[in-house]
């Protein structure tokens, strides 16, 4: 039996542009995703008390069909068990075990579907936790490649980098294209997170994009002016300049709201933090629903947000410069 915990995220900028080559800059805060494998005989069998279907187990056979212990309509428990089933798939392949079973058990202190990259976080232990139970050790960097894989393969092949390379190794890290870095010297950013006790699709929000990039050049530009800003950015981080990477976190917040993936939750959240006095605020993650994240020194922002009507949760959040670890 092994556990792995990784990190969840946030991103400072360029969510949804780095899917299109653009630069991003997100960084890994002290939430995260344990995950416990132990072999068995053949199958799967996942216990996700997390999951919402308010926790549920599920069993597969050898021939991969699923027994839910809930009722649940099947391409719900599906969607739901994407993430896992591609990550032990992973696991088969990089462990030259076909047939390989395992026991399953996931327990995550990152909202699910909220821009915490509760997915990467929870792919890049599995593969960690069930390759070490067979006695394969990757290093992370192999890890964020065969979960980037995974998110891939569940987004319907629209997926960057960004996620699950950062919930690998940690810290505050860069990604353009196949290009990955951790990014040194960044020390900890005054990171506010408010939430909205809601979710977001992402693949559905990926995809929304990509139609809009696709069908007008303005949303194409869109998408290139956010990577513009992260470019711009990248010269501020590590310095003390707060307040223009504030500035910098509301344009791209701006760029997003117009591609469609902001909600009146959170631009309200948004609004919130910067009436308090954070020197910028921005959605982080896909959007829809979820989580915002802002930047203050002070505490006013998150006093503002625990008294804004719709913030379901407000919290500091630390930048965490471990990656996947065995626990
Ligand atoms: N604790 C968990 N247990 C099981 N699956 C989880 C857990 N956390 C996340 N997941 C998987 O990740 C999905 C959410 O990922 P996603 O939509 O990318 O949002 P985000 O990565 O921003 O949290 C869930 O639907 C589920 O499949
Ligand atoms: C929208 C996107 O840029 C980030 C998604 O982050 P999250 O899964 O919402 O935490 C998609 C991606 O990079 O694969
Ligand atoms: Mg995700």
């Amino acid at each position: 039996m092994v556990t792995s915990s990784a990190p969840g995220k946030v991103y400072l900028f360029g969510e949804h542009a780095v899917v299109y080559g653009e630069p991003a800059v997100p960084c890994a805060i002290e939430r995260r995703a344990r995950v416990t494998a132990t072999e068995r005989e053949d199958g799967l069998r996942v216990h996700a008390d997390d999951l919402k279907l308010d926790g549920f187990t599920v069993e597969y056979d050898g021939d991969g069909d699923a027994r839910p212990d809930v009722e649940a309509e099947r391409p719900l428990v599906e969607a739901a068990m994407g993430y896992v089933n591609e990550a032990v798939s992973q696991v088969r392949e990089a462990t030259d075990a076909p047939d390989a079973g395992f026991e399953i058990q996931i327990e995550s202190d990152i909202p699910l579907g909220a821009g915490l990259g509760s997915s990467a976080a929870v792919v890049v232990a599995a593969i960690d936790a069930a390759t070490r139970e067979l006695g394969v050790s990757l290093s992370p960097r192999e890890i964020a490649d065969r979960a980037y894989r995974v998110e891939s393969a569940v987004q319907d092949g629209q997926a960057s980098r960004a996620d699950t390379f950062c919930s690998a190794v940690g810290g505050a890290v860069r990604v353009e294209g196949d290009d990955c870095r951790t990014l040194d010297g960044i020390g900890n950013l005054p990171f506010v997170i408010g939430f909205d006790g809601g979710a977001g699709d992402t693949g559905a929000l990926v995809a929304g994009v990509r139609r809009l990039r696709d069908e007008h050049d303005f949303a194409a530009d869109t998408v290139s002016a956010i990577g513009d800003v992260v470019r711009e950015g990248e010269n501020v981080l590590g310095t003390d300049d707060y307040e223009s990477l504030g500035e910098l976190m509301n344009f791209n917040h701006g760029l997003l709201s117009a591609l469609g993936v902001s909600s009146r939750s959170l631009d309200t959240m948004v609004w919130a933090a910067r009436d308090a006095g954070a020197v910028g605020a921005k959605l982080t993650g896909a959007g829809g629903g979820g989580c915002i994240v802002a930047l203050d020194e002070s505490d006013d922002a998150l006093t503002a947000l625990k008294y804004t009507p719709g913030c379901e949760d407000a919290f500091r959040a630390e930048l965490d410069t471990e990656g996947v670890r065995r626990e």
